[in-house]
């Protein structure tokens, strides 16, 4: 493997987790695991250079969510707290040392890293990569973008007050990856669990799918 072959990887934990009630669903246990941990896992398995975003008061406890996790991480806070999720995208690529980074939010424990390696790959000469779901939307908290571009578009996004991850995409050299074009990833990669009721029923699959 050449240095260029390796990316960074950075996981998204800045928000307040409204929909999930009380708790920090970073924190939140999936079947007995805290759900950053787990992506912190997957991310780790084919990223070299994690960085965790969270806000300052988040740390300890995502700090003993990792305790007994292989994965060695450094930390990038928000300066400034609740500006959404450009702005963590911003603040954790800026604290990367490879040229492209996946980008993946803490509420996606199932992100494959399969998927992320092929971002990663469709990403050589491009400013990211991104998939665009079958209803359009497209999966900006799962992808790969090139550090040093995303970070400056993400500074020009929010300056001109449009908070909207697409906003600096707008600007960008994004190579667009077609959902249905996905072979080989798991159905789950993109489930996000927002709520209790997402986590339950995350809870069935797994005992359903794991032995
Ligand atoms: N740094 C940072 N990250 C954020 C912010 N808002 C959301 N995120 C992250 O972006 C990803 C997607 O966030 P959402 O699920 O849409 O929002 P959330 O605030 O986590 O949850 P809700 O309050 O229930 O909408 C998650 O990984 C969040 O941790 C923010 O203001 N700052």
């Amino acid at each position: 493997m050449t240095a260029d072959d390796s990316f960074g990887g950075v996981v998204l934990a800045g928000g307040y987790s409204t929909r999930f009630g009380e708790t920090d669903k970073a924190v939140a246990e999936l079947a007995g695991t805290p759900m950053i941990r787990r992506v912190a896992e997957r991310v780790a398995t084919v990223a070299d250079d994690l960085v965790i975003n969270c806000r300052d008061e988040q740390s300890e406890a995502i700090r003993a969510a990792l305790s007994e996790s292989d994965c060695d991480p450094r930390y990038a806070t928000d300066p400034v707290p609740d500006r959404g999720p450009l702005a963590g995208i911003q603040v954790g690529l800026e604290a990367v040392d490879r040229e492209h980074a996946a980008v993946v939010a803490c509420d996606m424990p199932f992100v494959d890293p399969t998927l992320l390696e092929t971002l990663h790959e469709r990403s050589r000469g491009h400013d990211g990569t991104v998939v665009r779901l079958a209803d359009g939307w497209y999966q900006t908290t799962q992808a790969v973008y090139r550090t040093d571009a995303m970070t400056v578009a993400c500074e020009d996004a929010l300056a001109s007050e449009d908070g909207r991850i697409v906003a600096a995409l707008e600007q960008l050299d994004i190579v667009e990856m077609c959902a249905d074009d996905l072979e080989d990833v798991s159905e789950w990669t993109f489930e996000s669990i927002d709520t209790p009721d997402a986590l339950l029923e995350a809870e069935r699959w797994l005992a359903e799918t794991e032995p």
